[in-house]
């Protein structure tokens, strides 16, 4: 169940469990009905369930049946009693439990107060028979009596012959019921009419229903816990599988963003810096001058007459002494030094923390490897150096004393170190 299901099934659950104790509380009534007549099963009882034996006169007539009854005050109590047979011998009879109440329409009439005992026989099964019974007191002339269902009991004296033999009234099944006059310590004439008997009750009992609609709340409301803990659980692998994703996309465009940060600031041909790989160093050695003077010095050198190399030997020929020049310079120089390839066969060396001391003989150095170093098979290679240190904030400044110098060695006759004033 989904969230947008859970969002319909819940208020409507709860309409319909509104709903049903509503109709339970004001309707879902029920009603058997037994109105007397000539024809109607009703009997004198001889026999009473105390032992006792029932005295009287029963008269049928057209709607109801009457119990005259003549008491007398004697050592041997009298008492008469009327029984209406519910259901045929061979039906299970009338269950107790679907009924809360049973009316009895009565006329009385008698010389003295007398109350008067409805006894309901229930059988359990084919051999038992049991009796619950309540008392109602009658005022003279018709009129009904309402008996609650919960009030029956079994008298004691009916326990005790019974024995073991109990049951719940629950499932007891009426068969018939018995109106038994009561009080017989006084002389009296009775005149007891029965019109009617109604039970009534409820299609539902409320317990029943509010143990069913228990049931099913508490089957929802587990069910919609485990879903809530499953969508949850679903919802936080997803995140998680969500966050491996941008993990490996964030990985792939950090290698990404590498790739392209060496390809901006790296020279193709030679690995070695571009101009745009020195700018961040170049940033931070003014930076440090500025702040406490810390010395620095650039080597700016450029091969003899490469022009001659390419057009006699081939491009190829060319590229290959760059690439073995800027190999033999990086051999050269020391950790924390940067060599870049400045322009086409112009390279540049940044010699921090150097004085120009320091790097005029590192140029110097540097002249003689180039010079020494077989860099072509073709022809011997020489290169020009200008040298200078920083001497204000201004990078321009700085590279153009260094350029000047070059210039200077070119126009000196080439393969030397001129140093920038
Ligand atoms: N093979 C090759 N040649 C290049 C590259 N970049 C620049 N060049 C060549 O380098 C040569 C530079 O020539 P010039 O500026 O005249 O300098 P030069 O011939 O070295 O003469 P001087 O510097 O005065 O000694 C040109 O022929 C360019 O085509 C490159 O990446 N590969």
């Amino acid at each position: 169940m989904n969230q947008q299901q859970r969002d319909i099934y819940y208020p409507v659950l709860f309409l319909i469990s509104l709903g049903l104790v509503l109709w339970q509380y004001l309707g879902m009534e029920r009603h058997l009905n037994y109105s007397l007549n000539e024809e109607s099963p009703i009997s004198l009882s001889t026999q009473l369930a105390d032992g006792r034996v029932g005295k009287g006169l029963l008269l049928r007539q057209q709607n109801k049946a009457t119990l005259f009854c003549n008491i007398s005050n004697s050592q041997q109590p009298d008492a008469c009693a009327l029984q209406l047979k519910l259901v045929e011998n061979n039906q299970a009879g009338i269950t107790l439990a679907n009924f809360e109440n049973i009316q009895l329409n009565l006329s009385f009439q008698s010389t003295a107060p007398d109350s008067i005992w409805l006894q309901v026989f229930t059988q359990h099964n084919a051999k038992h028979l049991h009796l619950y019974q309540q008392s109602i007191l009658p005022k003279q002339g018709r009129a009904s009596y309402s008996i609650d269902v919960d009030n029956l009991y079994q008298p004691s004296w009916w326990q005790f012959a019974q024995g073991e033999d109990q049951h719940s009234q629950q499932d007891a099944k009426i068969t018939y019921i018995s109106l038994l006059t009561g009080d017989n310590t006084q002389d009296k004439n009775i005149e007891l009419s029965l019109h009617s008997v109604q039970f009534s009750g409820k299609w539902l009992q409320a317990k029943d229903l509010y143990l069913a609609l228990l049931g099913i709340w508490l089957v929802s409301i587990t069910y919609a816990f485990f879903s809530v803990t499953r969508g949850v659980k679903e919802q936080h692998q997803q995140s998680n599988k969500h966050a491996l994703e941008l993990n490996k996309i964030n990985s792939y465009l950090s290698i990404e963003r590498d790739n392209y940060e060496f390809m901006a600031k790296t020279d193709p041909l030679t690995s070695c810096f571009n101009r745009a790989g020195l700018s961040s160093i170049f940033g931070d050695i003014i930076i440090e001058y500025a702040e406490i003077g810390m010395p620095a010095s650039i080597v700016l050198f450029d091969i003899d007459h490469f022009k001659k190399i390419n057009d006699q030997y081939g491009h190829d020929e060319g590229d290959k002494v760059l690439v073995n020049l800027a190999n033999l310079v990086r051999q050269q120089i020391r950790e924390g030094d940067y060599l870049a390839r400045w322009g086409g066969e112009e390279f540049l060396v940044v010699c921090t923390h150097t004085r120009l001391k320091g790097a005029c003989a590192l140029a110097e150095h540097l002249r003689q490897s180039i010079e020494n170093t077989i860099l072509s098979e073709e022809t011997r290679i020489t290169s020009s150096f200008g040298v200078a240190e920083i001497n204000s904030g201004f990078l321009e400044q700085w590279i153009k004393r260094a350029d000047e110098a070059l210039y200077q060695a070119k126009e000196g006759g080439r393969n030397k170190v001129v140093a920038a004033s």
